[in-house]
């Protein structure tokens, strides 16, 4: 679990011990939703001893400062992916341990790609044995439409990699329809998850009326994007539907659904976690607005914290 003292302008994330509580499989069947019918102003920049220095993120702190929103935002940066996913994983059994005291349920949305093996921690003792992952539910933020055992399938991907090793109650973890078209899929999606409102599993927002996940766990694309919402598609504004969906992504498979930016934005917490070289353009355009991606538009109604490695952020 980590616990955090601010220092003028910088956060300190202090480790603290974790209790232990044995951990069984998920059972392995699939599951789908079982009520559907058919800059801000960066308050802080994380330092440790596997991170940046202090000056070194004093400036970026100034920088970041001017951008202006009200929402918590701070950028951890991280000298190995290993450490990378240490902390994540603290973040992550904190909040768990935070809203399940508080509200006796903890609503968890994850994105596909390199994110869920940065995930691979938390599966792993301590932390895995001190979440209470009964009270876990568990939603993607994009999908691909393919059929779950498909290789494109976000669901797979999280299945062997985290659902599998964790013992969260199959009616909590809710997957696509995907024998649906991409169309009625999101429809159906978002069926559920306005059912998941009136029976206030999942909260809403009281400033935008959307939903409020307590934790979305995103990564992000060489090109910017996130969920599905791509550079220049119009999807990136759509400012009704909950969930819509896309047949022409430029990144395959075609056909997908996503949470539209008004939900990812209406979210207690969001980590962005991103790694690599190859990311290093996007991340500088989107933290020093070099340029316009999508990753730039998300903010988070408590707090959002980029979970970046060294060479993601080496253009900063
Ligand atoms: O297509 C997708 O890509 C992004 C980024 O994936 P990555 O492998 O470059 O990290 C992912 O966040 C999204 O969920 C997925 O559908």
């Amino acid at each position: 679990m980590a616990s955090s003292c601010f220092l003028g302008s910088i956060v300190f994330t202090c480790p603290t011990n974790l209790s232990s509580r044995p951990a069984s499989l998920f059972p392995k069947n699939l599951t789908c939703c079982p009520y559907s019918s058919a800059a801000s102003r960066f308050e802080s920049l994380s330092i440790g001893s596997s991170r940046r220095k202090v000056s070194e993120v004093m400036s970026m702190a100034t920088t970041a400062s001017e951008m202006g929103k009200e929402e918590k935002k701070r950028v951890e940066i991280f000298d190995l992916e290993e450490n990378l996913a240490v902390d994540l994983a603290k973040f992550t059994a904190h909040l768990s341990d935070k809203y399940c005291k508080e509200r006796g349920a903890f609503t968890v949305v994850v994105s596909g790609g390199s994110l869920i093996k940065s995930l691979r921690k938390l599966v792993e003792s301590p932390y895995a044995d001190s979440i209470d992952w009964s009270r876990w539910h568990f939603f993607w933020v994009d999908e691909r439409v393919v059929p779950k055992h498909h290789d494109d399938s976000n669901y797979k991907l999280a299945y062997d990699a985290f659902l599998s090793k964790v013992p969260i109650p199959p009616g909590n973890v809710y997957a696509i329809n995907e024998s649906l078209s991409a169309e009625a899929a999101a429809d159906d999606y978002e069926t559920c998850l306005k059912h998941l409102v009136k029976t206030n599993i999942l909260r809403v927002s009281e400033s935008t009326g959307f939903p409020k996940f307590d934790l979305m766990l995103l990564g992000m694309g060489p090109d910017g994007h996130v969920a599905s919402l791509f550079p220049g598609h119009s999807l990136c504004n759509e400012s009704q539907k909950w969930v819509t969906f896309i047949t022409d992504s430029p990144k395959p498979p075609s056909e997908r659904i996503t949470f539209t930016f008004p939900v990812i934005n209406s979210s207690a917490h969001i980590a962005l976690v991103v790694c690599g070289s190859g990311k290093a353009e996007a991340v500088q355009a989107a933290l020093k607005k070099t340029g316009e991606v999508p990753a730039g538009s998300v903010s988070a109604e408590d707090e959002l914290v980029w979970f970046l490695d060294k060479p993601a952020c080496s253009k900063l």
